[in-house]
């Protein structure tokens, strides 16, 4: 079992984060529940924004909100010093309703749409991450009829083949987003964009995918776009003075997963700007990047209570908990695997091999095949590890289970920041025509 940050095993042989045990919190808040140890995420926020000022000076660390974003969590990533990454109308409200300063957000996206592009200049979203012609044209006529002038950076697809799961690689020539260097895609943007009167390319940003534990991709992506950046100078006589390289940096699910330093893989993409500038006598860009994942995975657990148990001889034990792929889709999607502990006894050694299944009506809903685990019975408490980043935000309402709640837990507080939703919260939006009222329904409403 590995433990990280404030995570630890107390004195009742319980699973403690953020001072507070995991018991106790199952109980006030019940499970499934995501509890996240706001120590650990304050201090990679830390880690991130020291290391590049150090390093270059000159530098912005944007947090990428699709891992995790609500209100505190805005509020978290502003008093950290960190720029907002977003992706939607949705983002940009829930960043706004916690008073997260919109200069301060770059809006990505592959399609965004007139109303969300207008929602983000009537507010004063700082950048605006471009992904295609179309919506550079889209973008330039919006703030044309605002009378403003977006600030735009140009989303480049370096041509780096990043080794990671193939539905989160994004840099390669074959991809939804971007555009590209080698078919002039990206160059005839530069030129289009110089022409326009409502847009002013302020950067480039490329992002090559996620969960990647090789340095290579990051440090080749790096280099690429600063060839780019000087055959744009050449060309054009612009000179880019913002360069974003994204986010992607993998983290530990399990055991078996190695991760680089934090603090090693910013100083090398430090390091691969500056060198490459120096080789074109560059003037240096402001350096940007986007963490998602490195910023909160580690930093959070899902608590589970365990449920139905059911031995098949001679093939396999399964052992159910009260949620599944609704708070935890990255199994079903990426055949993700994670590392689990029971939490009420921590120091019980393993006895037996089992797999953790949801209690979605899926087959494929296995939360982890085959763990060696304590003999579970029925009322136990599991915790599943590293489930901060992409959990919460890809929770779903399969099987209208309502989402579980997340707290922040730090120094023995637990701070409820999402509330669990009520099965009236699953209704709420639902409506009954009058032509299909049923009879005692009709008759509430005479
Ligand atoms: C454009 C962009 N920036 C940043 C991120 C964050 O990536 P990660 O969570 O792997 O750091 C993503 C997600 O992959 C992304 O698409
Ligand atoms: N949701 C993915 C990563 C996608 C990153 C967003 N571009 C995951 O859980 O790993």
């Amino acid at each position: 079992m590995f433990l990280t940050g404030t995570m630890r095993v107390n004195s009742k042989g319980h699973l403690e984060v953020g001072g507070c045990d995991t018991l106790d919190l199952a109980k006030e808040f019940g499970t499934p529940l995501y509890v996240m140890d706001e120590e650990q995420i304050r201090k990679n926020c830390a880690e991130y924004r020291d290391t590049f000022k150090e390093h270059y000076p000159n530098s912005q660390v944007a947090y990428a909100g699709k891992a995790f974003l609500t209100k505190a969590m805005c509020r978290l990533v502003d008093d950290e010093g960190l720029a907002l990454d977003v992706v939607s109308g949705g983002e940009i409200h829930t960043a706004l309703a916690a008073g997260f300063p919109a200069e301060k957000m770059l809006y990505h996206g592959n399609n965004k749409t007139p109303e969300e592009i207008e929602m983000a200049l009537e507010n004063g979203v700082g950048r605006f991450v471009v992904d295609s012609y179309s919506e550079l044209e889209l973008l330039n006529a919006l703030a044309g009829e605002a009378g403003k002038v977006a600030g735009l950076y140009l989303r480049i697809k370096p041509g780096v083949e990043a080794h990671t799961h193939h539905y989160i690689q994004t840099g390669q020539v074959d991809s939804k987003f971007g555009m590209g260097l080698a078919d002039g895609e990206a160059m005839t943007a530069v030129k289009m964009a110089a022409k326009m009167k409502h847009v002013e390319l302020k950067g480039l940003h490329c992002h090559i995918g996620s969960q990647i534990f090789d340095l290579k991709p990051f440090q080749m992506a790096a280099a690429v776009m600063v060839d780019f950046m000087q055959e744009i100078k050449k060309k054009t006589g612009t000179v880019i003075g913002e360069l974003d390289l994204g986010g992607g940096f993998g983290i530990r699910y399990t055991r078996e997963d190695s991760p680089y330093s934090l603090s090693g893989f910013v100083e090398l993409i430090a390091k691969t700007v500056k060198d490459k500038c120096a080789e074109h006598n560059y003037p240096l860009p402001k350096l940007l990047v986007e963490p998602g994942r490195s910023i909160i995975g580690e930093a959070g657990i899902t608590l589970y209570t365990v449920g139905s148990v059911k031995e098949i001889p001679g093939v396999r034990k399964y052992v159910a908990v009260d949620g599944g792929m609704m708070d935890n889709l990255r199994p079903a999607m990426y055949e993700a695997k994670y590392e689990a502990v029971v939490a009420n006894r921590m120091n019980d050694q393993a006895e037996e091999k089992v797999s953790i299944a949801g209690k979605a009506c899926e087959s494929g809903d296995m939360l982890i095949w085959d763990i060696e685990l304590p003999k579970l019975q029925r009322g136990d408490l599991m915790a599943v590890l590293s489930t901060g980043a992409y959990h919460y935000s890809m929770a779903n309402n399969y099987n209208r289970f309502p989402r579980p709640p997340v707290v922040f837990v730090k120094d023995g507080q637990a701070d409820l920041v999402v509330a669990r939703e009520s099965y009236d919260d699953l209704v709420q939006n639902d409506i009954i025509p009058a032509r299909m009222q049923a009879p005692a329904a009709k008759k509430a409403a005479n």
